[in-house]
């Protein structure tokens, strides 16, 4: 049996035990459904950073840099924080360092101490949820969220992926039994749970960026499992 719990924001990460577990880390609005759409779209690897100097430091020694502050594009970056964007021909074969306001603090938060770090998204929930039962592990699904707050796409991706595990799973908590009834709760409608409920559908709305959402919601758009090694995310072969 492997135990599941959630992480509903990066703030109460302290409170859970990282050791042994395999972190899987999301954040569907919009930092890991972007490098999800990238990888799967020819992008070699991504390098998260916390902050905005270090990815400028990767820039001096020619890498792509990614991502946004306040939802918009670092002026110096070489594209922001939109899948589309990630997903352009130009950066097909290159190493993208990224840096966003609350996707890439989990995943440094997570590398520190977690046996595994994956990124999750609704865009590849399968694949995780396929290797996850593969590796036998007990998980800790941790939830970007939005400025230290929970947030409801990031929760639906726990559910969701909490859904394909039960049977053969220990919920250990109460965030992942919440989770799993929200999305069962759902129905499959996450485009329309999402735009009308979540925060950040107004966010994104208020960017002119509500076709991300529609993509970002999209439950398995491809079958890739990104894994971090080291600093860098690349597709597990
Ligand atoms: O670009 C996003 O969608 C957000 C930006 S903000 O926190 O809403 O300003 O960043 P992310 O780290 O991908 O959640």
């Amino acid at each position: 049996m492997i135990n599941i719990e959630t992480c509903l924001t990066p703030e109460i990460l302290h409170l859970h035990q990282l050791e042994g577990k395999i972190a899987v880390v999301t954040d569907v609005l919009r930092a890991t459904s972007c490098m999800v759409a990238g990888l799967n779209a020819g992008v070699k690897s991504v390098i998260p950073v916390k902050k905005v100097e270090e990815a400028l430091a990767y820039a001096a020694k020619g890498y792509v840099t990614a991502g946004e502050r306040g939802g918009i594009k670092v002026e110096e970056f070489t594209i922001g924080n939109s899948p589309y964007e990630h997903m352009e021909e130009a950066y097909h074969g290159k190493s993208i360092c990224m840096t966003t306001t609350n996707g890439t603090v989990a995943i440094d938060a997570a590398k520190k101490t977690a046996d595994q770090v994956v990124i999750g998204a609704l865009l590849n929930v399968t694949a995780v949820a396929d290797y996850i039962k593969q590796q036998e592990k007990d998980i800790i699904i941790i939830c970007a969220g939005w400025k230290g707050n929970p947030s409801l796409e990031d929760t639906l991706f726990a559910g969701a992926l909490i859904h394909q595990l039960k049977h053969r799973s220990e919920i250990t908590d109460d965030a992942s039994y919440m989770a799993l009834s929200q999305y069962e709760a759902s129905n499959s409608n996450l485009t329309e749970v999402i735009s009308k409920n979540a925060s950040h559908a107004k966010r994104l709305s208020g960017l002119k960026a509500q076709n991300d959402l529609a993509f970002c919601a999209k439950e398995d758009y491809c079958d890739i499992l990104p894994i971090l090694t080291g600093d860098e995310i690349t597709i597990k072969k």
